[in-house]
């Protein structure tokens, strides 16, 4: 259909109901009568059937249905579910251009030029509010950017009418091309403009019967000709009658005429059976009547079906609406097949299965039972006995055999991951316990579930067999893998590790380990006792490791904790010109580091008025009052105090009057730390305290 790059234009309507057939049917006729170039397609849904068709293309595509329809309902349209499946227009990516027509709709001319439109889409105005296009008339660019778009929202049920008027106004919004009302001429029956219409009527392109009124369901006797309305309806008639009626419709003088035979217009039956008034057969058959045992007795129904009645399809609607309550007796039917007639020759019978009454296309039959009066009787009646209750002699035993069996040792669940039948082999070591022995690997499974666990730890006791006592699977590949701890087992590795921590050790610490702790209980000579530098978290160092202090506890030495661990461990040389430890004596080097500060304050001073600390001094004739002096500069009145040795506790406040206190304590600072000032290198004072308050001060401060 589409050949080389240049793709073709096409009308294209939509067909999800043979109910829309007949309309479907004259559109297409008055696009053709109307001399368009265009091919015409439809989309149809698959179990839309209908093979009657004017169209060049039949699509068929999926029903695309409105999970949620509660919009529907709002604008009484629930027949509008499926209205989604317009959506598939844009997918119809082999059409340039498609000017889609709903099947509610006549031309009354071709309407070409809508393929010359350069917007990719293109509707015409609804009528009155709010500001929406009318989604029967559209021209549009078929691509798959829209398409996907509007089938996530017709997937959510995106659509504020629930059909796709409403989801393509939500899409498009107001980006659409605005066509002219012409094209998509809504009439009422209940508001006409008669002057306008009158005026303006050869500008109308197409007339769209919107509603749940379609012209072929109201029939042609609803139209009197009188008003635009009935004018407009009249000439989607004169379409249908025009191909399809087999008598052309009345006259001014109110009279029909009958088409002669071999004139064009006969409707194919399903066509007619959709129209109203249209099909008018005049059908006599007999139903047998069952009775409730099964006997028939024929009883002669006769429906007369008028031409202006609605849906005649009772074909075949014995077998369902005359079954009784309490029997179906299809098969007993076959003898009495209802005899059927029909004045127009049979077409209607050709085309409708025999077999029952299609709710596909007709309402159900007038004298049909009610629904579900078939079903089995679910209700019972209460007892209207009104003698006492004899209790039975004897009432029967309970079942023998009323016990839970305990499931044996054989129908212990199956177990289901690998671990539960190959348990690696336990490898802790607890520290009270150096000497504990591990148990060997078990050979059997069995064996391998009975293992104990630092045998002298209460905790570790094992009471009796484990509980778990899944069978192995002997000979997995469970079995043949290596159950233990490369890391634990090869002493290779055990040394290569130790060596890489001492090595890190040694270049961060620079303390060797005392030798006086390494003498812990557990040194052992054989290498797999050992205790070594170990990775596991949870390998803690053994209360005879761990420094004994009474209240703040010291970190571990690792050194001295893995006791072997300093066997080579070399003393590092000692920092020149740095006293060894045992060598500084603390209290003397401050004194001495006191006497130097004050030597050096003497010099800046001038070394003058020594020894006169209680008497005011005179300089340069003018005397300077007593007051106490800062801190630091006692000794240029005074001795060098002695200082007490080895004692830094009593804080004794008795250097207040340095020059009677003899025996000084080192004073406690105040103030420790530099200043704001400070740089980076700098000296600064860590006593700027002149004094420590009194005992009375003291007092008063703590009371
Ligand atoms: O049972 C049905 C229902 C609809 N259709 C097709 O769907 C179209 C839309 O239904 P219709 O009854 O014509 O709707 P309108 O009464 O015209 O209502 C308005 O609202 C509809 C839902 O939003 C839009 O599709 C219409 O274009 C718009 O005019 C019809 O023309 C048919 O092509 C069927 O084939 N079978
Ligand atoms: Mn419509």
């Amino acid at each position: 259909m589409v050949t080389g790059t240049k793709k073709e234009d096409v009308y294209a309507s939509l067909l999800l109901t043979d109910t829309y057939l007949p309309g479907a049917l004259v559109l297409a006729h008055s696009l053709r009568d109307a001399g368009t170039t265009k091919k015409l397609a439809i989309l149809v849904t698959p179990d839309t059937v209908s093979t009657e068709t004017v169209y060049d293309y039949v699509i068929y595509v999926d029903r695309i249905r409105n999970g949620k329809p509660a919009n529907l309902f709002l604008m009484n349209r629930p027949d509008l579910h499926s209205a989604f499946t317009k959506i598939n227009l844009w997918k119809q990516t082999q059409f340039r251009k498609i000017v889609y027509i709903d099947a509610d709709v006549v031309a009354y001319r071709a309407v070409d030029e809508l393929f010359d439109l350069p917007h990719a889409f293109s509707a015409a105005p609804d009528i009155g509010w709010p500001d929406l296009f009318n989604t029967g008339v559209m021209a549009l660019t078929p691509n798959m950017g829209d398409y996907y778009a509007m089938m996530a929202m017709a997937e959510r049920g995106i659509s504020f009418d629930g059909a796709d008027q409403g989801l393509l106004n939500m899409h498009f919004g107001n980006t659409y091309n605005r066509l002219s009302f012409t094209y998509n001429v809504t009439p009422s029956a209940h508001y006409q403009y008669v002057p306008a219409y009158r005026h303006f009527q050869g500008s109308i392109n197409m007339v769209h019967f919107i509603g749940a009124d379609k012209p072929w369901r109201q029939g042609r006797e609803s139209t009197t000709d009188a008003g635009p309305f009935d004018e407009m309806t009249g000439r989607w008639w004169a379409v249908y009658d025009r191909h399809y009626h087999k008598e052309v419709g009345p006259d001014r003088s109110g009279r029909r005429k009958s088409l002669t035979p071999g004139q064009a217009g006969h409707a194919p039956s399903i066509v007619q059976h959709f129209v109203k008034g249209e099909y008018n057969p005049t059908t006599r058959y007999v139903v047998p009547t069952g009775e409730p045992n099964g006997q028939q007795s024929p009883t002669p129904s006769q429906e007369e079906h008028q031409g202006n009645q609605d849906h005649v399809a009772h074909s075949g609607d014995h077998h369902v609406h005359h079954e009784s309550q309490d029997h179906i007796h299809q098969e007993e039917h076959t003898s009495a097949e209802p005899k059927v007639t029909n004045e127009s020759g049979g077409a209607y019978t050709e085309t409708l299965p025999q077999t029952g009454w299609d709710a596909q296309r007709s309402s159900p039959p007038t004298d049909s039972g009610p629904e579900a009066a078939n079903f089995p009787r679910t209700h019972y009646e209460m007892s209207r006995d009104t003698s006492q209750f004899q209790a039975p002699d004897r009432y029967p035993s309970p079942p023998s055999n009323m016990w839970y069996s305990v499931p044996s040792e054989r129908d212990q669940p199956k177990s289901v991951f690998p671990w539960e039948n190959n348990a690696p082999r336990p490898t802790r070591v607890f520290a009270e316990n150096p000497l504990a022995p591990v148990t060997p690997a078990p050979k059997s499974p069995g064996e391998q579930r009975r293992h104990v666990v630092g045998r002298r730890n209460p905790l570790f006791t094992p009471i009796g067999p484990a509980i778990r006592t899944a069978p192995s699977p002997g000979g997995t590949a469970w079995n043949s893998l290596n159950q233990s701890n490369a890391w634990d087992e090869i002493p290779q590795i055990n040394r290569y590790v130790d060596s890489m921590q001492r090595h890190r050790r040694s270049r961060s610490q620079i303390q060797a380990a005392s030798p006086g702790r390494s003498t812990s209980g557990e040194r052992q000579e054989e290498p797999s006792e050992e205790r070594r530098g170990s990775i596991k978290v949870t390998d803690f160092p053994t209360e005879d490791d761990r420094p004994s202090l009474p209240v703040t506890p010291a970190p571990v030495r690792r050194r001295q904790f893995w006791a072997n661990a300093d066997d080579n461990g070399q003393q590092l040389p000692a920092a020149e010109g740095v006293p060894a430890q045992d060598e500084w004596d603390p209290a003397a080097q401050l004194q001495k580091l006191a006497k130097q500060q004050s030597e050096v304050l003497l010099e800046k001073l001038g070394a003058s008025g020594t020894g006169q600390s209680q008497e005011s001094i005179s300089v340069d004739g003018k005397e300077i009052p007593h007051r106490p002096l800062p801190f630091g500069s006692e000794d240029i009145l005074a001795e060098a105090p002695e200082l007490v040795t080895g004692q830094t506790t009593p804080r004794t406040v008795e250097s207040r009057s340095p020059s009677i206190s003899t025996t000084a304590t080192i004073a406690v600072p105040s103030y420790q730390g530099p200043g704001a000032m400070f740089e980076k290198g700098e000296d600064y004072l860590t006593q700027d305290t002149p004094a420590q308050p009194t005992e009375e001060d003291l007092d008063v401060l703590q009371t």
